[in-house]
């Protein structure tokens, strides 16, 4: 089994057991679920610098990259930077991370929160917004088209942006649909943790022009950025080139400053 069937499998059952414990009735309540959301998209698309900031402790590719942080530090110290939207990890076991960082991030900042998982249910996207998220990532590896459309217009009820991951040129074919905002190509195959920015770069003109185009995992240089632009892309995804540093926010905040320059 690949590692991404494995954390598939995980998580399927860590849903089922979250369900039977806290029914959806009780996520409803949250006093989050009624909040104004805030498009990513939208920020993206005003944006000059097209930054996503991630919030990532460990991976399966890198295992650690930094426990030593407050998530409402880095949060704070993003927003502050001035990127478009933050990306938090809340799956636990493969990515050390919580539902708990999402709340703490929302209760730390307003710009737009992705909640990043592996979605496969519809309960997780309720879970997203009763926890403070604006946007949802959906993985077209993990997912069958009908899936993806009954998630993305769940998502959609719940006006939570929905960021659709790709990897081949198939799973674009297999995706293009009106409920989603943006596409993300992720330069790391998920299964060999392979990265390459040549995917964003071939897999570019196969998107349509209503989507807005992120590039995502592998980004650590301004150069990257410049290269990948004349591409079509609006969005970089960047995680582990920030979290690695003693202070995230300031090492955005620098670079930022020289991608604007
Ligand atoms: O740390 P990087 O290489 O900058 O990558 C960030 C982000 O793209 C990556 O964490 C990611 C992209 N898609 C995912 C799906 C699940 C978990 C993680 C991811």
């Amino acid at each position: 089994m690949n590692i991404l069937d494995k954390i598939v499998a995980d998580k399927r059952k860590e849903v089922d057991l979250k369900k039977s414990l806290i029914p959806v009735s009780q996520l409803e309540q949250s006093v989050l679920m009624d909040r104004e959301t805030a498009s990513l998209a939208q920020a993206l698309k005003n944006s000059g610098s097209g930054i996503i900031a991630e919030h990532k402790r460990r991976s399966p590719s890198k295992s650690i990259i930094n426990q030593d942080l407050n998530v409402q530090d880095v949060a704070m110290g993003y927003e502050k930077a001035g990127v478009c939207g933050m990306s938090v990890l809340t799956d636990g076991k493969y990515f050390g991370g919580s539902l708990d960082d999402l709340v703490l991030a929302r209760a730390a900042v307003h710009m737009p929160l992705l909640r990043k998982e592996f979605i496969i249910d519809e309960y997780q996207i309720l879970e997203a917004k009763a926890y403070g998220a604006d946007v949802i990532l959906l993985i077209a590896a993990v997912l069958s088209r009908a899936e993806i459309k009954s998630l993305s217009e769940a998502a959609k009820k719940l006006n939570l942006d929905v960021l659709l991951e790709v990897h081949n040129e198939e799973e674009i074919h297999k995706s293009i649909m009106p409920s989603l905002d943006m596409l993300g190509v992720n330069n790391r195959n998920l299964k060999t943790f392979e990265v390459s920015l040549e995917t964003s770069k071939n897999l570019s003109k196969l998107i349509p022009d209503e989507f807005i185009k992120v590039s995502e995992s592998g980004i650590s240089s301004i150069d990257a950025i410049t290269d990948l632009k004349p591409y079509g892309y609006q969005g970089f995804l960047i995680g582990e080139n920030f979290m690695k540093t003693d202070n995230p926010g300031q090492y955005a905040t620098e670079f930022i400053k020289t991608l604007e320059s």
